[in-house]
């Protein structure tokens, strides 16, 4: 089984940054720019991992399922298996279920066990953890836990209004995909994933992508970032 214990440093340079304001604070983000030579090389005794970040309706799902089919990834959807834990009538069910429809975040305790349990069941070492760190507690939960730090952080920038409009005309069937849930996880988001966004974009990990745009578009902004993989 893999497990790695040191964490890959800084994968990526960067060459430009971009400055922005965040309930009174100045956040910097850097707009990364990849080459073959600085992404690490995956092998098959330790994890290459993934942490696809973005408000709700900015296009991770849709974007992961890219890729996947063009890098091999196994799409692990924080979501999805909380989604599955109620579904399967688990001890957590009724505590997860009231969470999302809340549009809160259910204590990291119980989704990093299921991310674990992914990983480890698994014959795959690339995965895309997709929704996941979404607040501190989740990203320190997930380094005490696995014992390491993601290789590549993804973020799908995407405004307000046009996530709103995805997720209302998104049609699965979720509790949470209604006005008054959406607000509140875009409350959350503000509160508590920014500052995930910030301690990736100050650890020269953050491969922040502008999410507006058709998912082909926005995929050819991905893809570099990953090309030095084989599938
Ligand atoms: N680039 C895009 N333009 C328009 N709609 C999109 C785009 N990407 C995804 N969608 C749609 O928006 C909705 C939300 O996408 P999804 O991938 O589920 O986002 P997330 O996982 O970030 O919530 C889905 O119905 C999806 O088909
Ligand atoms: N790390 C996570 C991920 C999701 N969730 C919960 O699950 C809900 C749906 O997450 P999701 O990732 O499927 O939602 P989208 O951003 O894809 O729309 C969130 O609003 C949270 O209530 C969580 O508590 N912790
Ligand atoms: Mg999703």
């Amino acid at each position: 089984m893999w497990r790695r214990v040191a964490s890959v440093s800084h994968l990526f340079s960067h060459s430009k940054s971009t400055k922005f304001n965040q309930g009174g604070s100045t956040f910097k983000i850097w707009e990364t720019i990849t080459s073959e030579s600085e992404i690490p090389t995956p092998s098959k005794g330790s994890p290459f991992i993934t942490f696809v970040l973005g408000g709700p309706g900015s296009g991770k799902g849709t974007q992961c399922a890219k890729i996947v089919e063009a890098f091999g990834f196994t799409h692990i959807s924080a979501g999805d298996l909380l989604r599955r834990e109620i579904a399967s009538g688990s001890a957590y069910g009724s505590v997860i279920l009231s969470t999302i429809r809340e549009g809160k975040i259910v204590p990291s305790q119980v989704t990093v066990q299921l991310i674990q349990k992914e990983m480890e069941s698994s014959d795959n070492y690339k995965f895309l953890i997709d929704g996941f760190p979404r607040s501190e507690e989740n990203r320190k939960a997930f380094e005490q836990t696995i014992g390491t730090e993601p290789d590549v952080v993804l973020f799908f920038d995407c405004p307000e209004q046009e996530m709103v409009k995805r997720v209302l005309n998104r049609n699965q069937g979720r509790v949470d995909d209604n006005i008054d849930t959406i607000k509140k996880r875009l409350e959350i988001f503000d509160e508590l994933n920014w500052p995930v966004i910030n301690y990736y974009s100050l650890r020269g990990k953050l491969n922040k992508i502008n999410a507006v745009g058709t998912v082909d578009e926005i995929f050819e902004k991905v893809r570099p970032i990953f090309a030095p993989l084989s599938k």
